[in-house]
């Protein structure tokens, strides 16, 4: 198909271009022109053709077919006249449609085109002038009745009060003549429409909810409350309600084209709709001093610019609508009587739009919308392999929300029923700890990251709380159950991206709950660190495993005041659940020392193979790295900071992956939040570090670049003959460092990016956060996936016979310190 450019003119009533269409260069180009290019044409009528519906439903129609889809969950006007709501119905073809977010895409609308031009003085008026524009363009099978001859002369308010009520039944428009404080009068006009049977009338749309929009953002925001809770009415109720009869005939959508004077136009949209035009009028009795108008243009919806107005419904008093409110909008968005009555409180100013001006902005807003959902969905890591029309799909039903800074978005414990993607802002996730009132923090997620999977696939109930965390606030896209498990459900990503750690972590150290200090038998010394030896052990019983026992000083531990330290060290190993990362499956303690249980990793230190090697080429670096790249993601997306990276505290399983050990450094941030301590080992500390200015992250990324280096070389960038000599190469930069020949262009180019003084240029801190890393040319090629479900060889295969080999490991003489004195201070009483 291909879309027929008519710059500057009409396309005339009889040319078929408009169905001509051609595939144009992208989806937004095609949406947008076709909107625009074909507004403010007739379209041929033919009753039941496609062609009979208006154009709002052919370009809707037109979407349908470049996309395939017929979107849910709004109400649609199929071609045989019917008008359906709900998700569950689709019609083989779908001329109009108003859905879920039109009341939203009519915000942005008004966003775009509302402009304070005209003073409406005093009156607020729905003309039939206006209702006939409106009824012509949106349904043929209305008819207008003639107003009373004296309405023109609205002399007598009670005369007129009278004949609303006798026409009761007709009014579409209500709004009374009264007086107000100031002596003023208003004006009203009758628009007359046979309407259905009583029962098809009693089951139209209940709009009466007390309420007033406030503001537009509130009119986003408010789907739904009580405005939009016709959407809870059954099927039947809306089709009926929605449908407009002519002569009482009960198809009247098929006798559209029949209606004299029916002709579909959509007018090019203005930016600005004349709401009142002032000819100068007869003045009024009392203290009048504007001319009266009633030569109103159509109105369609309103946005108050100045002045107040009361809302009122069957004589009740509903609300007061003050400036920023927006009003009218329900009759043109249902297709109903005006569902309450607007007067003027004071001398007013409103901008107003006409309907047909109103429903081609809400179809290009809309379309231009969904074109946006789909680029930001393509976007979204988890959906990076679904087909577009499945995108399309959820960008038609999917809804924006905002959310304030400390708004709880999903509350634990609560009923759930939405999936939820980030598309703007952070939020952070908390969890209740058994046995107390506190919430542990467990992440942050960002722009593209998804929550809220879990209620929908398990009993409903939300398994953690969402929080906004962000002081600029955040907005995600909301998706309803139904879409979720149509298209996203059996995503692999949904199923296991946040595996519960605790649970999970809870589940296997539950295995090593009855073992015994006692049950374990030291087999040989693996390391030595600063608070004691780490031991390879057995438990008694079980042979066919090992562990490795970390002993630590508690009187030592206390002398260097590292007890906060240590706890950290245990909560964020116990808790951790990556590949990446050593696991900590139990601790013990006795009077001196504190022992933590953690899987051994036979292939033995980094460090011991680099010092055996020399160096590693650029593959076997890229590798290793990847690995400290990987555990970093897992530690940093949860906001942890690990502060001691070097090849000795990288250990090779038997496989030869590498796993990050000695968490004693590491630390768990507050989101946005720094740290002070001055830690790490000199030759891989940061500026920001040394300079004590408050480091976070960005410190890791920066010692990830110095690892690669000294993987590639062998000797790490900034070396000096003690740590102060060391610290002064650091702070000259790492432009001050030649780097030998064998660094290749690419790794030389990451090194410095990640070591780069300022931590907030640095790359993986920034906007794209660690994948920026993961992109970078050096990893060009590098399988990511094979490296997270190991299924890529590992460089080097670390010789390892059986599970107490500790061939790959140093000799360590034994401890000629003898034991230390006793703690029973009671510090540790939760190690
Ligand atoms: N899970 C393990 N499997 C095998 N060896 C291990 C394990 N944990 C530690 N080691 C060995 O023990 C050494 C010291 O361990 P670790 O670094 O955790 O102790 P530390 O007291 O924190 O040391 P440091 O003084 O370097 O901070 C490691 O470098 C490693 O050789
Ligand atoms: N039904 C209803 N409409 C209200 C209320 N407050 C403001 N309005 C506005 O009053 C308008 C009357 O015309 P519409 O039914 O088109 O749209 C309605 C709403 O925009 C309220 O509490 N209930
Ligand atoms: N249970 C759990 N949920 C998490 C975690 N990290 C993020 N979440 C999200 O938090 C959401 C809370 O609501 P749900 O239980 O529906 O789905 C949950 C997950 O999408 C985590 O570590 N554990």
């Amino acid at each position: 198909m291909r879309i027929k450019h008519y710059p500057g003119k009409a396309v005339q009533n009889d040319d078929p271009a408009w169905l001509e269409m051609d595939v144009p260069t992208s989806t937004r180009d095609r949406l947008y022109e076709a909107n625009w290019n074909e507004a403010g044409n007739s379209a041929p009528q033919a009753p039941g053709s496609v062609k009979a519906a208006s154009k709002l439903g052919q370009y809707q129609t037109l979407l349908e077919e470049m996309t395939g889809q017929p979107s849910s969950d709004r109400l649609e006007i199929s071609k045989n006249g019917s008008v359906r709501g709900g998700a569950k119905y689709h019609s083989d073809r779908c001329l109009a449609r108003i859905n879920s977010k039109t009341r939203h895409d009519f915000q942005e609308g008004v966003h775009a085109l509302f402009q304070p031009r005209f003073k409406i003085g005093r009156n607020v008026v729905i003309t039939q002038e206006h209702a006939k524009k409106s009824v012509r363009f949106n349904d043929k099978s209305v008819e207008i009745g003639d107003p009373p001859p004296w309405l023109d002369e609205p002399e007598d308010p009670e005369r007129i009060s009278q004949w609303i009520d006798e026409q009761n039944e007709y009014i579409l428009s209500s709004t009374r003549l009264t007086r107000n404080d100031s002596g003023y009068y208003e004006h009203s006009k009758k628009i007359r429409q046979r309407l259905p049977p009583k029962n098809i009338c009693r089951s139209s749309p209940d709009l009466s909810a007390s309420g007033s929009l406030d503001s537009l953002e509130e009119f986003q925001n408010r789907k739904s409350d009580s405005f939009t809770s016709n959407s809870s009415y059954n099927d039947d109720d809306q089709r009926h309600g929605f449908d407009l009869y002519k002569n009482g005939r009960t198809s009247p959508i098929k006798n559209k084209a029949a209606v004299k004077g029916d002709d579909f136009l959509i007018p090019r949209p203005k930016l600005v709709v004349p709401v009142h035009s002032y000819g100068v009028r007869k003045r009024r009795t009392g203290n009048l001093t504007n001319a009266q108008s009633d030569n109103c243009d159509s109105i369609c919806d309103n946005s108050i610019s100045e002045g107040r107005v009361e809302v009122s419904r069957e004589n009740k008093y509903l609300s007061t609508l003050a400036p920023g409110k927006v009003l009218g909008e329900l009759a043109i968005l249902y297709n109903c009587k005006r569902t309450a009555t607007i007067k003027a409180a004071t001398d007013c100013k409103l901008w107003a739009i006409e309907r047909p001006c109103f429903q081609t902005i809400m179809m290009r807003t809309g379309l231009i919308r969904q074109a946006e959902y789909t680029d930001f969905l393509k976007s979204v890591p988890l959906f990076k392999n679904l087909p577009g029309d499945t995108l399309i799909k959820i960008s038609d039903v999917l809804e924006e929300v905002s959310y304030s800074n400390g708004e709880y978005i999903i509350r634990q414990g609560a009923r759930g029923d939405t999936f939820f993607i980030i598309s703007k802002g952070l939020v952070k996730v908390t969890m209740k700890q058994p046995n107390s009132t506190e919430e542990k923090f467990i992440r942050t997620l960002k722009k593209g990251d998804f929550f809220g999977e879990k209620a929908l696939q398990g009993d409903d109930l939300r398994t953690a709380n969402i929080i906004c965390d962000d002081p600029e606030g955040s907005t995600c896209l909301v998706i309803d159950r139904e879409t979720f498990n149509q298209l996203i459900s059996n995503l692999d990503e949904i199923r296991t991206k946040y595996k519960d750690e605790s649970a999970d972590r809870r589940r296997i150290n539950q295995e090593f709950e009855a073992v015994k200090l006692s049950d374990l038998r030291i087999l040989k010394t693996l390391g030595v660190g600063g608070f004691g030896r780490v031991e390879l052990v057995q438990i008694h019983g079980d042979g066919n495993r090992s562990f490795a026992l970390k002993q630590m000083k508690k009187a030592q531990i206390v002398e260097t005041r590292q007890q906060q330290h240590i706890m950290s060290e245990k909560e964020i190993m116990g808790d951790a659940n990556c590949e990446f990362i050593v696991k900590l499956f139990k601790t013990f303690k006795d009077k001196k020392y504190l022992y933590m249980l953690m899987e051994s990793c036979l292939g033995g230190e980094l460090w011991t193979v680099l010092r055996d090697k020399g160096h590693f080429d650029d593959g076997t670096t890229r590798f290793y790295t990847a690995c400290v790249v990987e555990a970093f993601d897992y530690l940093h997306s949860r906001n942890i900071i690990y502060r001691d990276l070097k090849p000795e505290n990288l250990l090779l399983d038997v496989q030869g992956y590498v796993k990050l050990v000695d968490f004693g450094f590491a630390k768990k941030l507050q989101s946005g939040r720094k740290t002070w301590t001055f830690c790490g080992t000199p030759e891989y500390v940061a500026p920001e570090v040394i300079l004590n200015k408050g480091h976070d992250i960005g410190a890791d990324y920066w010692s990830l670049g110095v690892l690669m280096f000294e993987l590639l070389t062998g000797t790490p960038p900034f070396t000096g003959a003690d740590p102060m000599k060391t610290y002064n190469i650091i702070l000259k930069g790492i432009d001050a460092i030649e780097f030998p020949r064998n660094i290749t262009r690419n790794a030389m180019a990451l090194i410095k990016k990640l070591c780069r003084d300022n931590p907030a240029e640095r790359l993986g801190y920034q906007k794209g956060g660690i994948s920026e890393i993961q992109k970078h040319k050096w990893f060009d090629g590098f399988n990511w996936e094979g490296l997270c479900n190991r299924t890529l060889d590992p460089p080097i295969c670390p010789q390892v016979q059986h599970v107490t080999d500790t061939s790959n490991f140093d000799e360590y003489p034994p401890d000629n310190d003898g034991p230390p004195p006793d703690d029973v201070s009671g510090w540790d009483a939760d190690f």
